[in-house]
């Protein structure tokens, strides 16, 4: 019995083979996760089963329920029955959540439209999914994860997603814990109601906690599929990687005792009080729920958002960033969360991307030479395996995590002081990421410090020497050493009520 069937799917981007004759099929009321490294072809194989992309010429059929549908043909796979939840979300920023739940379905009014009823309507669909969020608000001023979970329920409400099959790539990029687990939930309830599921991620856990069976795309190619019931971690990484991984965390120099960067009594947005110090080489991450106040911290520390009050410090003196350029100028460096929006400039080359904030020109003109540009950025991106590794390559066209490495291999490339560091790896693969980390280590024996927000809390564990809990705006924790695991951490987040002055340890 097979539920969704692809034959031969081949696809080229100008020149480039991104899929070469994949076979592929998932069993009906599974759910099936489909892995494989930055660039391997997930995306393009799932955005050829949207219709977004044209499959190349003579590919085989493919079949839903036996029955054949037109690849690359977004009309086919709906009435196909197929439901997505993609990397960039498809919502529209411009509009409110009412409008972007109404996107692709309808308005509840036939003839007109009211507002009041239509944004009623919304809201109980929100709430009937369990998800806390005012549906008058505009998209665009919605964090990371509420988005997503609005193109989630967008995806579920209205449509019989147990008779067809609902596909995500990558939901839980940029969600907490706690939305993740909602998620799973949700995904649990469709499963069990005989939907059938076809989930991309990086996060190896995430596969064990829900799949029932991977397949694994390696250079465009299909490599594997497997239960997950015979697998282990690392026989998982060496199926995604083609060898084993030695470390995924390699040993993190030790920190220095000089402070770097001191933040004390910061307040803006949701964030009501935040005070803490990074020393030289110190790697500190901050961890929270959704609307805790923990994604505010460093948009305020670079200046990207203004404080209400608060004091930072860098290397001793107080600084005043007015602007981001003037944040870089002063040293501080900013992996924003939301590359899509906050990062790169997509027609622009990765050389041009990577040497936007600090561009070095040669001579006594400082002239500036592509070739010379080129050189400068190459060590950059093999130190975080960029795929393609070519300077001269669009960004547009590279895949979501390798765009997501071109931010991070920007900012080593400045020599900054103190690295402000958003999900540095979300969307990343396991062998990427093990190079990330290598080079976060790296910066930090040479003297940076480095202040992350994650949602993975694995991460934060793995790679940070102290975690910082913000529960309601103020700092509720700080975890080290033998206190610092995925449960303690998580059960600072959930805990409930503020924390007290008293109970939070400020270092
Ligand atoms: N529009 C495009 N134009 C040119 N090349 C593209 C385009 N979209 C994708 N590619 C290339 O196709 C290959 C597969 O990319 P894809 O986005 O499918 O990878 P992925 O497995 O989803 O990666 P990630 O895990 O980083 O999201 C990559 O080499 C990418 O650079």
């Amino acid at each position: 019995m097979t539920k969704l069937v692809l034959q031969g799917l081949s696809k080229t981007f100008q020149g480039q083979r991104a899929l070469h004759a994949v076979d592929f099929e998932i069993t009906p009321g599974e759910i099936h996760c489909l892995l494989g490294q930055n660039g391997s072809g997930k995306s393009t194989l799932i955005k050829i089963l949207a219709g977004y992309h044209a499959p190349d010429p003579a590919c085989g059929p493919a079949t839903v329920d036996g029955r054949p549908f037109e690849l690359g043909s977004a009309a086919a796979a709906h009435e196909a029955g197929l439901r997505f939840i993609h990397q960039d979300l498809a919502l529209i920023d411009d509009l409110s959540v009412v409008d972007n739940l109404a996107l692709g379905g309808s308005y509840q009014g036939r003839f007109w439209l009211s507002d009041r009823r239509e944004r009623r309507r919304a809201q109980s669909i929100l709430s009937e999914y369990g998800v806390d969020l005012d549906a008058g608000r505009p998209l665009a001023s919605l964090g990371a994860a509420q988005q997503t979970m609005t193109a989630i329920v967008r995806a579920l409400h209205g449509s019989d997603v147990e008779k067809g099959v609902l596909v995500l790539d990558e939901p839980t990029a940029s969600l907490t814990a706690k939305d993740k687990d909602h998620l799973f939930a949700m995904l649990r309830d469709v499963k069990s109601r005989g939907g059938t599921i076809l989930y991309v991620t990086h996060r190896l856990s995430e596969v064990f906690e829900l799949a029932d069976r991977v397949s694994v795309l390696h250079d465009g190619r299909h490599v594997a599929t497997r239960d997950v019931a015979g697998l282990d971690h690392d026989r998982l990484v060496e199926l995604i990687l083609g060898r084993p991984l030695e470390q995924l965390y390699p040993v993190a120099p030790t920190p220095g005792t000089d402070v770097a960067l001191e933040i004390r009594d910061l307040r803006g947005g949701l964030l009501k009080d935040f005070s803490s110090t990074v020393h030289v080489g110190e790697k500190v991450g901050i961890v929270g729920v959704a609307g805790s106040g923990a994604e505010q911290v460093l948009p305020l520390v670079f200046g990207a958002e203004k404080k209400k009050s608060g004091e930072v410090r860098l290397m001793g003196e107080p600084v005043e960033p007015r602007s981001p350029k003037d944040s870089v100028r002063l040293g501080l460096a900013y992996v924003p969360g939301d590359t899509k929006r906050l990062g790169g400039i997509s027609d622009w080359t990765l050389r041009e991307n990577i040497t936007l904030p600090k561009i070095a020109g040669r001579g006594p003109l400082r002239w500036l030479g592509k070739r010379q540009e080129s050189a400068d950025a190459t060590p950059f991106l093999d130190q975080v395996e960029v795929k393609p590794r070519d300077p001269e390559a669009l960004l547009s066209f590279l895949s979501g995590g390798n765009k997501q490495k071109v931010m991070i291999a920007r900012w080593l490339r400045c020599g900054s002081k103190v690295f402000l560091l958003e999900d540095p790896t979300a969307g990343v693969d396991v062998g990427a990421k093990s190079a990330i980390y290598a080079a976060l280590n790296q910066v930090a024996a040479e003297g940076a410090a480095v202040l992350m927000v994650t949602s993975d809390l694995e991460e934060a564990c793995g790679v940070c020497d102290r975690v910082i809990v913000i529960r309601d705006g103020r700092v509720a924790a700080t975890l080290s050493d033998e206190r610092l695991s995925v449960d303690a951490v998580l059960g600072e987040m959930l805990r409930s009520g503020e924390p007290s002055a008293e109970r939070a340890t400020h270092v």
